[in-house]
Formats: C-alpha cells, sequence, structure tokens
C-alpha cells in the first residue's frame, strides 16, 4: 500500500473489514433462510439493528485495540449496548458472543492475530461501549458503521460495512466493504427477490460477489480488493485493483442514485433535480453506502440525498464513501457547494440541505445549479 503516515493503520483496517464481510455474509445467510427473527431489534428510534451490527462492531474495537495498542484508540460507531443489556436480550447476547468469537477465531486467515482464548460476555460488550468517543476536531477517531443499510442487510440486499480515520477533523483513510456489489453492474438495480439475477445468498464461485474498496487521502488512489471467498484455505494476499470514477460528463448518459425509502431521501425532489438536469434514466435505488462505492468504481455517476430538514446526518454514514470517491476522482459537497465537515462530533453540522456525489465537476456544477433552481420551486 505504498509509504505513507497511516500504512499500518489502512493496513489492519482493510483486514478487519475483510473479517467484517465475512461475519456479515454468515448472518444474512442464517438470516434469509430463518424463519424466526428474534436475531433482529428495533432501536428507541425504531430503526433496526441486528446480530450482525453488534459483532461487527465487537470485533472492529477488539481488533484496532489489539492491532494499534501503542496507540489510544478513540472509536466514534454507531450502536451502544442498551438493547443488548436489556434482560430480554439474554438469546441475543449469547448470539453476539458467539458470532464474535467464530470471526475472530478466523483472524489468522487474515494476517491477525486471534485472541488466546474466546471473549467473554463482558470483554465484548466493553468492546462495543468503548466505541463511545463523539469525534470532534482534535486527535485521532476511528468512524465506524458496522452495517450501513441495515434495512438492506435484512431484506438479504445490499448493505456495507464502513470504517474511517478523522485526524484533526479530516478523514484520513476510508475502507468500504460491500458484501453483496455484484459481479456485474446491472444486478445491482434487481432487488434480491428478482428471478433475473442470483440469488444474493449463493456463496459458490460461479457467482463472485462482495468487495472491499479503500483509499488514503492525498494518494489520488482508490482501490478495490475481492472479498475472501467461501471455505477455500486463503492466505491473505493483498492483491487490489485500482478504481476511478466514470468518465461519462453528458446527463443524458449517466446514472443517479439514492436511497431506497422515502423517509429516508426526498424522491420526488430528486425526480425534480434528475428532469431538470436532463437525466434519462430511472434512478439506481440501493441501500448503504454501496452508493458511494458505484460512484467511486465508475458504476454510476451521481448519488443525492435530501433528507427531512431536522434530519441531522451523522459522520459514519458517510465517511468511508467520501474519501474513497475523492481519491477515485470524484467530487462529494453537500447541496450548496461547500465540502462536508466531519470535524464537528457526531454529526455533519452545518450541512446545506443535502449531499451530492458526482463523477466529476462538470456534473457537480450542473447538479448544484440544478438544486438551486428547483429549490425554490419545491415545498420541501
Ligand atoms: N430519517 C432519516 N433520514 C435520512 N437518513 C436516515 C434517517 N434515519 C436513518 N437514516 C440513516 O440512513 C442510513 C441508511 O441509508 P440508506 O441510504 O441505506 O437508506 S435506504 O435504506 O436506502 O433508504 C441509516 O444507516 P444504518 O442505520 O447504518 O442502516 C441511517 O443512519
Ligand atoms: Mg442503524
Ligand atoms: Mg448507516
Ligand atoms: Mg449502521
Amino acid at each position: 500500500m505504498g509509504e505513507n503516515n497511516y500504512a499500518k493503520e489502512l493496513d489492519v483496517a482493510v483486514r478487519v473489514v475483510h473479517m467484517a464481510c465475512s461475519l456479515c455474509q454468515r448472518v444474512q445467510e442464517g438470516l434469509v433462510s430463518s424463519t424466526s427473527n428474534d436475531h433482529v431489534m428495533s432501536k428507541d428510534d425504531d430503526s433496526l439493528v441486528t446480530v450482525a451490527d453488534w459483532s461487527v462492531q465487537a470485533i472492529v474495537s477488539w481488533m484496532l485495540s489489539e492491532s494499534l495498542s501503542n496507540q489510544k484508540v478513540s472509536i466514534v460507531a454507531e450502536e451502544d449496548v442498551q438493547t443488548l443489556s436489556k434482560s430480554d436480550s439474554v438469546g441475543l447476547l449469547t448470539a453476539v458472543v458467539n458470532t464474535v468469537n467464530e470471526c475472530l477465531a478466523e483472524a489468522p486467515k487474515y494476517g491477525l492475530q486471534s485472541p488466546k482464548k474466546a471473549l467473554g460476555t463482558s470483554q465484548i460488550l466493553e468492546a462495543i461501549s468503548q466505541c463511545n468517543s463523539t469525534g470532534g476536531r482534535k486527535g485521532r477517531h476511528w468512524v465506524l458503521d458496522p452495517v450501513d443499510g441495515t434495512l438492506g442487510f435484512v431484506r438479504g440486499d445490499q448493505y456495507a460495512v464502513a470504517l474511517a480515520l478523522i485526524e484533526e477533523g479530516k478523514i484520513v483513510i476510508g475502507v468500504l466493504g460491500c458484501p453483496n456489489y455484484p459481479r456485474k453492474k446491472e444486478w445491482l438495480s434487481h432487488h434480491h427477490s428478482s428471478q433475473t439475477m442470483p440469488k444474493m445468498s449463493d456463496t459458490s464461485e460461479t457467482w463472485e460477489k462482495g468487495c472491499v474498496m479503500y483509499a488514503q487521502r492525498g494518494s489520488g488512489e482508490a482501490w478495490m480488493q475481492p472479498l475472501i471467498h467461501g471455505n477455500k484455505k486463503h492466505t491473505w494476499s493483498n492483491s487490489a485493483q485500482r478504481v476511478q470514477v466514470s468518465s461519462i460528463d453528458d446527463p443524458a448518459l449517466a446514472t443517479f442514485c439514492e436511497p431506497v425509502e422515502r423517509a429516508n431521501t426526498n424522491h420526488s425532489f430528486s425526480a425534480g433535480v434528475a428532469h431538470s438536469m436532463g437525466f434519462k434514466k430511472q434512478p439506481l435505488r440501493v441501500h448503504s453506502m454501496v452508493k458511494y462505492a458505484a460512484i467511486a468504481r465508475g458504476d454510476a455517476e451521481i448519488f443525492m440525498k435530501f433528507a427531512q430538514s431536522g434530519y441531522k446526518e451523522k459522520i459514519w454514514d458517510h465517511a468511508a464513501g467520501v474519501i474513497i470517491v475523492e481519491e477515485a476522482g470524484g467530487v462529494v459537497t453537500d447541496a450548496g457547494g461547500h465540502p462536508l465537515d466531519f470535524s464537528r462530533g457526531l454529526y455533519l453540522e452545518g450541512l446545506d440541505r443535502g449531499i451530492v456525489a458526482c463523477s466529476g465537476t462538470i456534473l457537480h456544477e450542473k447538479l448544484i445549479g440544478a438544486v438551486y433552481a428547483s429549490w425554490d420551486s419545491s415545498n420541501l
């Protein structure tokens, strides 16, 4: 990964995200094939959380502390142990403990060290709850969304594992695991229930899906690795392929993506923007930061998200995706054209209306203009 200030951090982060992807695949297969949903819970805000969300947070927290123990590890992450510690969550907690230990036992496959003995419940709860940093403009903070797009995850569809490092308020590393990223970009637009694509739960080697992408600030390069698949006795090999944004700058040929759920973005506003831009294609609605991955890989040109006013975007929903798109040659700003500010704590404070990511400056300038023009005439 070249000589740089963050070589060790990036190396550990990429390996641990590979481990997390494997964990998620196993849990997702179980969820999709099971008739009960006792490994999925609702949080106080009615959003979903699963065994995978807590388990990934635990393994990332544990691995970062163990592997980078010469530094104090500050982690800002989505999950806490509130729901998991409730008296009626014993079954869930047992599932998390088993999932975490099963995953950590495989660490040597990824060139990392397993714990000497299986972690106990309290160690795992501690690893999860230690990710309670609030970030900010001083020092180093890891930013983790253990499962982004939990709804997609539960549906057997797209989701991502997102890990970034922020130093003095700036993102310096981003790693994005996309376990269901399809081999053919056309399959991104198919829901998992579609008859025309291989089933998401098909882990055979004939359909190699999934990747881990990563980038480091200022390198001008973004990279992608295939997931380590199946039961093959792989030893870690760091084969990576460079990714770059699309060169399409004609809106008529461009693909734009947006969140699936109406609750998370204003579909009719983005449809108006798309119309005035002259986009011809239907929007690509995909769960999670896989949308950023699609821009970085050149499979789509635009990502727009306009959350309801009053909703504050969280840094873990964007950090890894933003740096990967930028280093792959793209542009990410708020709807006013200003860079996103990751230095103000848990939220993207001061965000102007929404988030736009584009494959290049030509589309970006047009898009910002189209958002301004559409804003006044909309009743957002
Ligand atoms: N009301 C509202 N508005 C906007 N955004 C919200 C809202 N509520 C939640 N979230 C965050 O959206 C994250 C999921 O984004 P997606 O792009 O995957 O959404 S969608 O499922 O495709 O609709 C999701 O991330 P995860 O919780 O990690 O799945 C949330 O952080
Ligand atoms: Mg969530
Ligand atoms: Mg998220
Ligand atoms: Mg999440």
